[in-house]
């Protein structure tokens, strides 16, 4: 097989993830309708910017959730093996710049404000600079492509308790700053089509260690939740790993493609926390490895397609951890990289705002998607995803039927 350059995959970018129904979201209007939207919350994680940071951060992320002091400070040694800092507040910055750049490209005037659920600017912060821009009608983007408790509701949630403590939280939703979120966006084609780029970097980068691509194997990575997360999930029409399933067929076939072989794939996950005797999603990447190594494998390709960022789950968790354990195992190992601010991805963004607008003016839109999948909901079904199985939350979330469910 001839070595290949990222230079050639640029070039054979758009024809490599086959979309359905069709790219028609690329035929947009010149300058695209944003009505009834007048500013974009990016909306994200949060993380620690220096060492006196980390242990507010982990305490805010931990809050009411039962995570022992010893797994804190197991994940607080990860930020201090990094000096204090996560990697995510800037990525989120350059994340911003892009979507800002690519919405002046196409003539579209919309601000974008920045906000966190766990970290500074904080959702608080941000809601009083969408009311000092005088924005009424805001569209949320979370900076997480699946639907499931972590990656949906949770915002969701989040939103409707600080405006409950702002006092702008009525029995029909907010009385303040209206918010539509935009669907989980992982079956979008700009997210499939920049990660498909990503791993075929990944492929490149392989060669270039002297790695067999064509027996290499691809592992796709995630962040693991409990079953019953897991299993909650469902009601977004697939679960959390399904969800992840359906995508990483999509990206291994364009892979597959390109590389003029078949590619063979597994999905693992990484972060576990919570006690032993909880379920949690499996297997565990470092577990995985050492199986894959028994079988004979000797070149692995991580690509880690649960996170939009090359933030700290991915600097530590497989950066430091997997790709360690890959090496004692004797394996060559390559980590690809996540979407970032790639082009695709952020295109797809901003086609997605422009979707999400024309439904809400109530007009039809092509709904783009790849894989087996429908495209999520833009307004989440009753329940959807509470963290457990069957048990209301008591817990307000917005961008829903249930809004008090
Ligand atoms: C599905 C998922 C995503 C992906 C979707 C998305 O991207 O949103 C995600 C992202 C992230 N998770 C992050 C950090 C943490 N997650 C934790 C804990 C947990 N995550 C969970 C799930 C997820 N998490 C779960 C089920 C828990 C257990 C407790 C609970 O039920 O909530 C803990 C507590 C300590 C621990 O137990 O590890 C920390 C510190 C950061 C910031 C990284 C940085 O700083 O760069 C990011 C982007
Ligand atoms: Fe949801």
């Amino acid at each position: 097989m001839p070595p290949f350059s990222p230079q050639d995959v640029a070039a054979t970018e758009r024809a490599a993830v086959p979309a359905t129904p069709a790219a028609a979201v690329d035929t947009a209007p010149e300058t695209p309708d944003l009505r009834p939207y007048d500013a974009l919350l990016l909306y994200s994680f949060g993380g620690p910017n220096k060492p006196e940071d980390v242990v507010p951060f982990l305490r805010n992320v931990t809050a009411g959730k039962g995570i022992p002091d010893s797994r804190l400070e197991e994940v607080g040694e990860h930020y201090y093996g990094f000096g204090g800092k996560s990697p995510i507040n800037e990525q989120n910055l350059a994340l911003k710049a892009a979507l800002e750049a690519e919405l002046a490209r196409r003539g579209i005037e919309l601000p974008v404000v920045w906000g966190n659920r766990n970290w500074e600017p904080y959702t608080d912060d941000a809601i009083t600079e969408l009311e000092a821009l005088g924005a009424r009608n805001a569209v949320a983007l979370v900076t997480s492509a699946y639907s499931s408790y972590s990656g949906c509701r949770q915002y969701r949630e989040d939103l409707a308790v600080v405006l409950d403590r702002r006092g702008q939280l009525g029995p029909e939703g907010s009385t303040g700053v209206q918010f539509d979120k935009v669907r989980s966006y992982f079956n979008h084609p700009g997210f499939a089509q920049a990660n498909v780029d990503a791993v075929l970097d990944g492929y490149a980068a392989l060669v270039e260690k002297g790695g067999d691509t064509a027996a290499a194997r691809l592992v796709f990575v995630t962040h693991s939740i409990p079953d019953t997360m897991e299993a909650a999930s469902r009601i977004a029409y697939a679960t959390y790993s399904e969800q992840h399933l359906d995508l990483a067929r999509v990206v291994a076939a364009a892979v597959s493609e390109r590389l003029g072989h078949e590619v063979s794939w597994d999905l693992a996950y990484c972060s576990r926390s919570g006690p032993p005797s909880q379920p949690w999603l499996e297997p565990d990447v470092n577990d995985h490895l050492e199986a894959i190594a028994q079988d004979g494998v000797r070149d692995v390709v991580l690509s880690p397609i649960g996170f939009v960022s090359d933030h700290m789950e991915v600097a530590y968790d497989l950066d430091t951890e997997a790709v360690q354990t890959a090496t004692e195992l004797g394996m060559t190992a390559v980590r690809a990289g996540t979407v970032g601010t790639r082009e695709p991805f952020v295109r797809g963004l901003v086609d997605l705002l422009v979707e999400r607008a024309a439904i809400a003016r109530g007009e039809a839109v092509a709904e783009a998607t790849v894989g087996d999948l429908p495209a999520f909901r833009s307004v989440c079904a009753p329940g959807c995803c509470l963290r457990r199985d069957g048990e209301p939350s008591g817990v307000p979330a917005l961008c829903s039927t249930d809004v008090h469910s």
